[in-house]
């Protein structure tokens, strides 16, 4: 009886949880706002240098409004990104970092076959994000590290993101073959794992995206 009790109990007293997968480029700070979620909502330690880059996946599961978020953090090197796909359909919202600063400058990076650091994204984003869109899951572009940049610009510079990303994406979809009925459902938001700001903001955005994705596909 105690067992049926006990049972029905946690039954009724669980929490819904929603999937949130955090990827991006290599370096672009997925661990640091992962590290920032554990410090804000479970009194964690606030993220350090001394963090590794990711081999593999870290996980973290955040309460929030009654339910768990569940964090999948991926690394974002070439070699782990086969990974990404394996998580991608568990997914009930995709978060996708850019580094404000190396936005900014779009120096070359050498990991990506020296491409410029925007071209980089482009390239690693938009199969992301065709895939997600076949299977209407949201994309929240989280444009992070904005500390690094004067405060005037922070703003700005979101909007920029948000502007090249969707015009890109536009421009893509005209140029190949992808389904022209494609429509993104996506969300920009700006933040700084360092100093806490924006994530609060950041994480509803999150919540919300992937609650409605888990509520339209019963899920
Ligand atoms: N100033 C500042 N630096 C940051 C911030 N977030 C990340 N960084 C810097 O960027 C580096 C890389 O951040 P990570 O979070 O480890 O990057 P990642 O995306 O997890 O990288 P991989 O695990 O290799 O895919 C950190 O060691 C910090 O030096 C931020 O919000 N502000
Ligand atoms: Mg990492």
């Amino acid at each position: 009886m105690y067992h049926l009790v006990a049972g029905l109990y946690a039954e009724f007293t669980k929490k819904p949880t929603y999937n949130a997968l955090l990827i991006g480029l290599k370096g672009s700070g997925k661990t640091w706002i992962l590290e920032r979620l554990r410090h804000d909502y479970l009194r964690g330690r606030a993220p350090s240098q001394r963090l590794p880059p990711t081999i593999g996946q870290n996980v973290l599961d955040v309460p929030y409004r009654r339910t768990i978020l569940h964090l999948w953090d991926l690394g974002g090197s070439a070699a782990m990104r086969s990974l990404w796909d394996q998580y991608l359909p568990d997914a009930h919202v995709i978060v996708w970092v850019i580094d404000a600063p190396r936005w900014a400058s779009d120096t070359a990076v050498a990991d990506e076959l020296g491409r410029s650091y925007r071209a980089a994204v482009f390239e690693s984003l938009f199969p992301v994000i065709a895939e997600a869109s076949a299977r209407a899951q949201p994309v929240c572009v989280v444009v992070t590290q904005l500390d690094e940049l004067a405060s005037d610009r922070a703003a700005p510079l979101v909007r920029e993101v948000e502007t090249s990303v969707t015009a890109e994406w536009t421009r893509r979809l005209d140029d190949t073959s992808l389904d022209g009925t494609l429509t993104p459902i996506w969300s920009f938001q700006g933040v700084s794992a360092a100093t806490g700001d924006g994530i609060e903001a950041m994480l509803d955005v999150v919540f919300r995206q992937a609650q409605t994705f888990a509520t339209q596909a019963g899920s």
